[in-house]
């Protein structure tokens, strides 16, 4: 079957040879992959698309992706190429420095957004770790204390410092719990600010399409929004309160060893920390770019298992068919038995040698967890390092105080001997005022967690700041009415209509009930041409069928007019939004019952549908049946009625009719169908256009069989070359 429409004449679905009885239209489907110069202009002739498409094909001598040949190899080489440079270039900005710092703050800026409820725990937090402090002071005294009361056998000493030591140890115990009590409670503040900030960002000018569709900077953005954001503010509220509570013990201990020892004292104490520090600081700046990496492969090996989760059927179908033949390969082998076993002919070590036939998807997860095991070795192993580090400094730290009691007298020979009472509260103050450092050091290890997070989530905040001011993003969209007004309040030679500015992108808002593209060119978000210089006009009531072969932009051109994609020159009148409804190629079913599939994008917050009418609407497809089965489980109580889980076992084809509903229900004035009626059978897909056309609804559509032409006056047909066809559907009766 093949149609060969002749521009000059008017197409009739009788001239289609349709002796094959083959429902599709023939199209040669040879769409050739090409490498595209970013600068690449949109060419307008055929002549030089052509010369462009060879241009193209020129991949530079030095990039290890040029290598020739397509194998399985090659790509598999160039994928491994791109994935390093990517993961390198992200590591080399996620060092531990200023820039991280500024990063930070940035984050913090987020968090004390409404400062009231954050300053207000951090003060308390402040106000209890004082007292913490103070308190703790009377826990050394007792314990001189009772240590006297042993040397003198001073029995009353014994027991009222028994007993202050109850109640001041007690105070002490109480207030830690009270610390960590705010600290979750901060943690809880700060996720819900950061994480609806975040989701603010995320869903405005839908960004969430925009940097999954044309940028790809940011891996895994819900791993991001839940965990990393998780993640973050719990380290940060615990860093935080150590490093609110350190300062206290170390002021406050100063003081103490100051008077109780000498100046000297605080100030050893001082150096030993400073080289804790340094020590600590060497081995954390790697830990920030391995920790970093680490998050991002944990979030694409849970991403493998959720899409394997998605297309499980999917997958187990095609492996069925692959068992299949991996069975009659075997059986028809002679030399099956000699086969070098599976577990040989990898490189990795977790193929089990009893399997005969993995699954892809199975050595994909497996390859990714090994990719993410090794850099866990990593972690591991530098984590090893920064304990070793900040371990050591805080065990030896008392060996430091017990040096500073005894430089006076084995050393200084300033004093003779000291008290058992005074060296137990001396060391007892070096020991606080040491512990107080070692909250810092200890904080280093939470640190490099938290410069992980930082890098992470401040990305998305950046990436999602540039995507939303990007404005090669950005349409301009006017209202018609605006544009008249201004061309009234100025002179004929008003920018507006100008060729300079026809030459630009841009979207009027009509007043009227039509569709006109003037001298539209349009290219994918990677600057790839699609098709160039459409100019047509789709007046209500008359439906256009675009017709072409995969991949040659036929669902580009409905995101184009839906104004979901920018790229494109030349200018679009269409009625606004509210008017138009876009029915993707995969039905998209919501959470929730089947009023609200029927309702969305509304909610049942605002929008109501009577039972009658919504088995009106689903009888008028033959769906009713759903409707009853709907019945039965929610009287059956077995289902959330959050979770419908039902839906997903749903059949494409009964999908594809919910989102026809839906389309029924809303009632637009145009229907951009994207091959939405593909799944239904013909009958059906005839009902679908007939009651369209009686709730006056025009529909533009998108699709490849033929019987579809019956239902449109007009069509619009693209080649592999890339030139575009206006034809009359001529129709016999
Ligand atoms: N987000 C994207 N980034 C880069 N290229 C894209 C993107 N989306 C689509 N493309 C490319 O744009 C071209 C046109 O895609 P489009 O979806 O419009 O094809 P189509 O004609 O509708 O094909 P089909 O009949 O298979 O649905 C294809 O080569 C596709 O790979």
């Amino acid at each position: 079957m093949s149609i060969k429409p002749d521009m000059s004449k008017n197409y009739n679905i009788n001239d289609i040879d349709d002796s094959e009885g083959s429902d599709e239209m023939d199209y040669d489907f040879d769409h050739t992959i090409s490498y595209v110069d970013e600068k690449s202009p949109i060419l307008g002739s055929q002549q030089q698309q052509q010369r462009n498409r060879k241009e193209k094909t020129s991949i530079p001598i030095n990039d290890p992706s040029s290598s020739s040949g397509s194998s399985d190899e090659d790509t598999r080489k160039k994928q491994q190429y791109y994935q390093q440079k990517i993961a390198l270039e992200q590591m080399k900005k996620n060092q531990f420095d200023w820039a991280l710092f500024k990063r930070f703050c940035g984050i913090i800026k987020i968090l004390f957004i409404s400062p009231l409820i954050p300053v207000i725990l951090v003060a308390f937090l402040f106000g209890v770790a004082t007292s913490q402090t103070y308190v703790s002071k009377f826990t050394g005294i007792l314990l001189s204390n009772v240590y006297m009361s042993f040397t003198t056998g001073d029995k009353s000493l014994f027991v009222s410092s028994l007993i202050k030591g109850f109640i001041f140890i007690g105070i002490s115990a109480f207030m830690d719990a009270l610390i960590k009590f705010v600290v979750s409670v901060m943690a809880w503040r700060w996720r819900k600010t950061l994480c609806l900030t975040l989701q603010d960002l995320y869903f405005t000018k839908n960004l969430y399409y925009k940097i999954i569709a044309f940028d790809d900077r940011i891996d895994n953005p819900d791993q991001r929004l839940t965990s990393d954001i998780d993640n973050f503010t719990t380290t940060l509220a615990s860093v935080l309160s150590q490093c609110i509570t350190g300062p206290m013990v170390v002021i406050y201990y100063t003081y103490l060893t100051w008077t109780t020892i000498s100046w000297y004292a605080p100030l050893i104490v001082y150096g030993y920390f400073f080289l804790g520090y340094f020590a600590n600081k060497l081995v954390m700046s790697p830990m920030v770019s391995i920790n970093f990496l680490q998050d991002k492969l944990e979030g694409d090996f849970r991403y493998l298992h959720q899409r394997i989760r998605n297309f499980a059927e999917s997958i187990a179908l095609h492996n069925l068919s692959k068992d299949k033949q991996d069975g009659i390969e075997l059986k028809d082998s002679p030399s099956s038995s000699n086969r070098p076993k599976k577990a040989k002919l990898h490189n990795y070590r977790y193929i089990s040698d009893s399997q005969d036939s993995n699954l892809v998807e199975e050595e994909q997860a497996k390859k990714q967890f090994e990719n993410l095991l090794n850099n866990k070795k990593r972690v591991i192993f530098w984590q090893f390092g920064l304990n070793t580090t900040s371990d050591l400094f805080t065990y030896l730290s008392p060996l430091i105080n017990y040096m500073i009691i005894a430089l006076p007298v084995f050393f200084l020979h300033t004093k003779a001997a000291l008290l058992p009472s005074d060296v137990t509260v001396q060391s007892f103050n070096c020991i606080m005022l040491a512990s107080g450092f070692s909250q810092y050091i200890n904080v280093s290890t939470s640190i490099s967690d938290l410069s992980g997070y930082i890098s992470r989530i401040a990305t998305m905040i950046d990436v999602c700041q540039m995507v939303a001011n990007e404005q090669s993003f950005e349409t301009k969209v006017e209202k018609e009415s605006n544009i008249n007004s201004n061309n009234n309040n100025h002179s004929k030679s008003t920018d507006i209509g100008t060729p300079s500015e026809k030459s630009n992108s841009s979207i009027v808002l009509n007043q009227g009930d039509f569709i006109n593209l003037d001298d539209i060119s349009y290219f994918t978000p990677r600057k790839h041409p699609l098709l160039s210089n459409i100019t047509l006009t789709i007046k209500k009531g008359e439906n256009l069928l675009i017709m072409g072969p995969s991949g040659s932009g036929k669902s580009s051109l409905i995101r184009v007019i839906n104004g979901l994609w920018p790229f494109f020159h030349g200018s679009i009148s269409k009625p606004q939004n509210d008017y138009l409804f876009f029915l993707p190629q995969q039905p998209y079913l919501i959470f929730g019952s089947l009023e609200e599939q029927v309702l969305y994008p509304y909610s049942k917050k605002t929008h109501r549908i009577s039972r009658p009418d919504l088995r009106l609407l689903f009888s008028r497809l033959d769906l009713g049946y759903l409707l009853d089965r709907e019945k039965a489980i929610r009287k059956g109580n077995s289902i959330n009625d959050l979770t419908h889980n039902w839906l997903n076992s749903l059949s494409p084809g009964e999908q594809q009719l919910i989102s026809i509903i839906r389309l029924f229900y809303h009632k637009p004035k145009f229907a951009l169908m994207d091959e939405s009626t593909s799944s239904i059978p013909q009958p059906l897909e005839e009902r679908v256009y007939a009651i369209a056309k009686e709730l006056g609804i025009t529909v533009i559509s998108v699709g490849h069989r033929v019987s579809l032409l019956n239902h449109h006056d007009k069509l619009l047909r693209f080649d592999k070359e890339k030139n575009w066809y206006l034809e009359q559907i001529k129709k016999d009766k």
